[in-house]
């Protein structure tokens, strides 16, 4: 179990600069230290654990050798960054990571000076680094220099290839380093992640190398002796290079990433030596230290609130399935009566729920790594081909295949079906997980349909619409977390395309939701009712092709309409307010409302506090009618 130290010298340390007092022992001695805190934390506060303890290591070396935060250090994806937290004036904040008003379970630049450059979505490390390591050669701002930490995972993306590609042209001093768990998520896949493998189990061949480079002092003392016993061997040998050499980066690795005494003076060298782009592979375990982390399957990835002495993890108990288990079941039903349906996942397999589909049906699954463009491309080649491709991303990962989506399943009018997960505000994973904008990027795209589960029920028949739907692209969305507990059909049935349904009629004011922001509308009519007030309540199912006769039903009959979603500005309000102008309905006095995600990233908290934040929840609902009606509420408090 972990012990803490009787003299903490994490007390002694408020920023890096406190480092550079300590001498490599006691530097050992504060990582042990910073691994115990951050379990501590993260047990508190639930959130992103193994990829931080296979850090606590490199956190510790990079903080004592480089000169942060003048030096640019900036983690790949960001959830590995809770020790870096500790080191960097966090530590008295970081019981409330990723809490309402508390810090940021990811890197972010308005918190701190220690966070350069923010993240959240993986494989942008790299590049952002470049940036500064170029705005350094051009003399801007007081730039040193810039380390990128990137996961194997991540490792995984384009934009971390394009980055190279343009830091091996421009040949200036870059520092990144490959921070290789051999882990994503889930267990990694794909041709890069086996080759990674290889030249870890090319360790000593790494010796040979730099022995035959000369470049023995760049190696960790412990490999130092090996490589100059084998410089004589290599006289007569040809050693070719690795892929990162190839690409103008020097390679220094594979080094183990938690013995400070192989990463401080390979850092050191880098540091003193460095004239060019340079990648340290570090080896590193995830949820190291910790062993409920180690033994778990996801490596302690991301954990609810937990025992510490018995890692038993504090899960609320829910009478409904979750959206994300009902979207994989429904498909797996679906995949049984049609052998040409297939599933695509960008390295979400557990998240997307795929991972059961994966089960059932391993041949038929693709896992494609974090490369969210190629997942919607290489859909669309399967849609081509005559398969039924479904693509399971979240909403907030979909965003960068956007290109992808227009180009290449738009235009072309292919048959993707994009089963859109984690839709509306996520909570505590904040604005960059956030899925606000899909129904806006989505809607303006010509033929595509677009449907918005309102309850799990709703989700069932909707997997089932897709799966039917052949002749262009479709997307259906829903939320994370459980469904509300609504009676599920035996299986999905098919919807009537563009058509909406209507849950209580009204006469007064029309409430049209899309997505499931409609229990909370069920409650503001239920609440309007008791003052009186007759509300409609529809559920619009799609927000393309609009459900046209019942919305124009509903502004003709009624004094006010009011449509609320979970998405930004842009989605399926406007396309509504559109279809009314159109028509001449406002020419003629109606009173029309469109409830959305303000203009503005919301930051996390629990979704219920981030809709009250968006103005979305009930009482909110029911304020926005009683403004529409022109109705003056004195003397009320309202949430
Ligand atoms: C663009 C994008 N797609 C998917 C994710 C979800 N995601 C977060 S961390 C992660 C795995 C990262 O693996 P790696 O870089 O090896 O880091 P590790 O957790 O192993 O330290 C994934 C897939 C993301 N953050 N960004
Ligand atoms: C860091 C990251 O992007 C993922 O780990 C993400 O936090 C997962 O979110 P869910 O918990 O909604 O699957
Ligand atoms: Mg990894």
């Amino acid at each position: 179990m972990i012990e803490r130290p009787k003299t903490p010298l994490l007390d002694r340390v408020n920023l890096p600069s406190d480092l550079k007092a300590l001498s490599d022992r006691q530097l050992r001695q504060l990582a042990d230290e910073l691994r115990a805190e951050t379990i501590s934390a993260v047990s508190v506060t639930g959130g992103h654990l193994g990829a931080g303890l296979g850090v606590v290591e490199l956190t510790v070396a990079i903080h004592a050798v480089f000169d942060t935060p003048r030096d640019k250090l900036i983690w790949d994806v960001g959830h590995q960054c809770y020790p870096h937290k500790i080191l960097t004036g966090r530590r008295d904040r970081i019981r409330t990571l990723r809490q309402k008003d508390g810090l940021s379970g990811f890197t972010k630049r308005s918190e701190s000076p220690y966070d350069p450059f923010g993240a959240a979505h993986s494989s942008t490390s790299i590049s952002a680094a470049l940036g500064f390591a170029m705005a350094r050669e051009l003399g801007a701002g007081d730039v040193g220099d810039a380390i990128a930490v990137i996961g194997d995972g991540s490792m995984s993306a384009g934009m971390a290839y394009e980055a190279m590609n343009n830091a091996g042209h421009l040949r200036k001093r870059l520092i990144v380093i490959l921070n290789d768990n051999e882990m994503s998520i889930a267990p990694p896949v794909g041709a890069m992640s086996a080759y990674l493998s290889r030249l870890y189990a090319g360790a000593p061949f790494q010796e040979l190398k730099a022995a035959a480079k000369g470049a023995v002092s760049l190696l960790p003392e412990p490999l130092q002796e090996g490589a100059r016993r084998a410089k004589d061997m290599l006289k007569h040998l040809a050693v070719g290079g690795t892929l990162f050499e190839e690409m103008g980066f020097s390679y220094v690795g594979p080094i183990d990433g938690h013995d400070l005494d192989q990463l401080l003076p390979v850092l050191r060298t880098v540091k003193a030596r460095a004239d060019g782009p340079i990648l340290i592979h570090a080896l590193t375990k995830k949820g190291k230290g910790y062993a409920p982390a180690e033994a778990a399957a996801d490596r302690g990835h991301a954990t609810a609130q937990f025992n510490v002495l018995t890692g038993e993890q504090k899960k609320a108990p829910s009478n409904a399935p979750s959206y994300t288990k009902v979207f994989a079941q429904s498909l797996i039903r679906e995949a049984e009566l049609d052998d040409r349906i297939v599933a695509i996942t960008a390295a979400m397999p557990d998240g997307t729920g795929l991972n059961l589909f994966a089960e059932r049906f391993p041949r038929r699954c693709f896992d494609v790594g974090i490369a969210e463009q190629h997942g919607v491309t290489f859909s669309a080649g399967l849609a081509a081909a005559g398969m039924k491709p479904f693509c399971a991303m979240y909403s907030t990962f979909l965003q960068r295949g956007y290109d992808q989506v227009v180009h290449d399943v738009a235009i072309q009018r292919l048959p993707v079906r994009f089963a859109i997960d984690r839709a509306g505000l996520v909570g505590a994973d904040g604005a960059t997980h956030a899925g606000s904008f899909d129904i806006a990027f989505l809607a303006n795209l010509p033929d595509f349909v677009i449907m918005a589960a309102a309850d799990e029920a709703e989700l069932v028949h909707m997997v089932a619409t897709a799966a039917a739907i052949d002749d262009r692209p479709s997307a259906f969305r829903f939320p994370r977390g459980d469904g509300v507990g609504v009676e599920m059909p035996e299986r999905g049935a098919p919807l009537e395309i563009g058509r909406g349904r209507i849950l209580r009629e009204g006469g007064q004011v029309a409430l049209l939701s899309l997505g499931t922001r409609l229990s909370e509308v069920l409650i503001a009519a239920e609440a309007l009712a008791q003052r009186g007030i007759r509300a409609t309540v529809a559920d619009a199912r799609f927000a393309k092709p609009l459900d046209r006769d019942m919305i124009l039903q509903l502004a003709r009959n009624h004094e006010a309409l009011i449509t609320i979603e979970e998405g930004a500005i842009g989605g399926f309000g406007s396309h509504v307010a559109q279809l009314l102008a159109e028509a001449g309905l406002f020419d003629r006095g109606l009173r029309y409302r469109s409830m959305v995600l303000p203009d503005t990233f919301i930051d996390q908290a629990s979704p219920a506090d981030m809709y009250a934040t968006a103005g979305m929840n009930a009482p909110q609902i029911e304020a926005k009618v009683l403004e529409a009606l022109g109705i003056a509420v004195v003397g009320e408090r309202r949430a």
